[in-house]
């Protein structure tokens, strides 16, 4: 069976070049196509010129249905509203997608849940094998150690990133409330500033620090009196969620409509 061809959205972003090289350096897959939003000064060049290097002969186009419909799966590391966009047009073409962007809001996730019944969809706000396995982990500790323990999760991110807080900060604490049976809605407490009274037992709250180039940091802090427990993860290189977003693709290749994620792809 021919190498499953893959198209990059965000073509031009920290991910979708990352993206780009780990394809082209794959030998399971191939890449047919570099999607970019319209009047991106990258549409119309050649990709491999426009990343600083030669020719790939893949021209960088704004025509997402025609990129497509060469493809057997879409990485998409680019925005909520491309995203929703690119899924409806992915149930289209029947091809996986996999979705990367974070930031996506409760009707966003109700739209990728309707184009998923067309075509598998791969979501996760973080791709890493490391962070996936922390997920597991903060779930784990969460339930052996109870309500006498506070939880909070605390993310460290570069200054270009627009949402807060992370997509893996929100896994994570999501994971921390999946193991005492609840579920985050009914356990997060909002950004904290001003007199915020003490903190309400049971709760997991969030904290987001933003600055140069930093790849991405989690720290899942277990409190209680006399103690800590910290269940941290460090990404050092983009190339860990670019890996987990290939391996993704490949893996939903013979998968049949739904929504998946990423402990469902690493087996976890
Ligand atoms: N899940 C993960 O493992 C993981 C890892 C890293 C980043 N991310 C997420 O991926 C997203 C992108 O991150 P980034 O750092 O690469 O951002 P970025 O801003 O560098 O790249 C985003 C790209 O998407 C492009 N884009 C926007 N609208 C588009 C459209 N309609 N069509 C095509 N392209 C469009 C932009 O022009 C830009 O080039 C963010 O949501 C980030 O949080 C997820
Ligand atoms: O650089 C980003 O943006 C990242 N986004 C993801 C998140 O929101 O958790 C993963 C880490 C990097």
């Amino acid at each position: 069976m021919d190498k499953p061809g893959i198209v990059i959205a965000g073509a031009s972003g920290r991910m979708g070049q990352m993206l780009a090289r780990t394809v082209l350096d794959s030998d399971q897959a191939r890449l047919v196509g570099a999607i970019e939003r319209p009047g991106s000064p990258w549409v119309g060049r050649d990709l491999g010129e426009a990343m600083g290097g030669p020719a790939l002969g893949i021209v960088v186009t704004d025509d997402a249905v025609e990129a497509i419909a060469k493809a057997q799966a879409l990485i998409d590391f680019t925005t909520p509203a491309a995203t929703v966009a690119f899924a409806e047009l992915t149930a289209q073409a029947r091809a996986v997608h996999v979705i990367g962007t974070t930031g996506l809001q409760p009707a966003d996730l109700e739209k990728l849940k309707a184009a998923a019944r067309h075509a598998p969809i791969i979501r996760a706000g973080n791709m890493s094998l490391g962070v996936n396995l922390l997920v597991g982990l903060t779930r784990r500790v969460a339930a052996a150690l109870g309500e006498d323990w506070d939880v909070e999760v605390v993310e460290a991110h570069h200054n270009r990133k627009v949402d807060a807080p992370s997509g893996t900060a929100l896994m994570l604490g999501a994971a921390a409330a999946e193991g005492r049976g609840r579920s985050l809605d009914e356990l997060r407490t909002p950004a904290r500033e001003g007199i915020t009274g003490a903190r309400e037992k049971g709760s997991i709250g969030f904290a987001a620090i933003r600055g140069g180039d930093v790849v991405g940091e989690h720290d899942v802090i277990f409190a209680t009196a006399g103690e800590r427990v910290v269940l941290r993860h460090v990404a050092t290189d983009r190339a860990i969620f670019a890996r987990g977003a290939l391996r993704a693709a490949l893996w939903g290749q013979d998968k049949g409509p739904g929504e998946y994620d990423m402990a469902d792809v690493l087996g976890l």
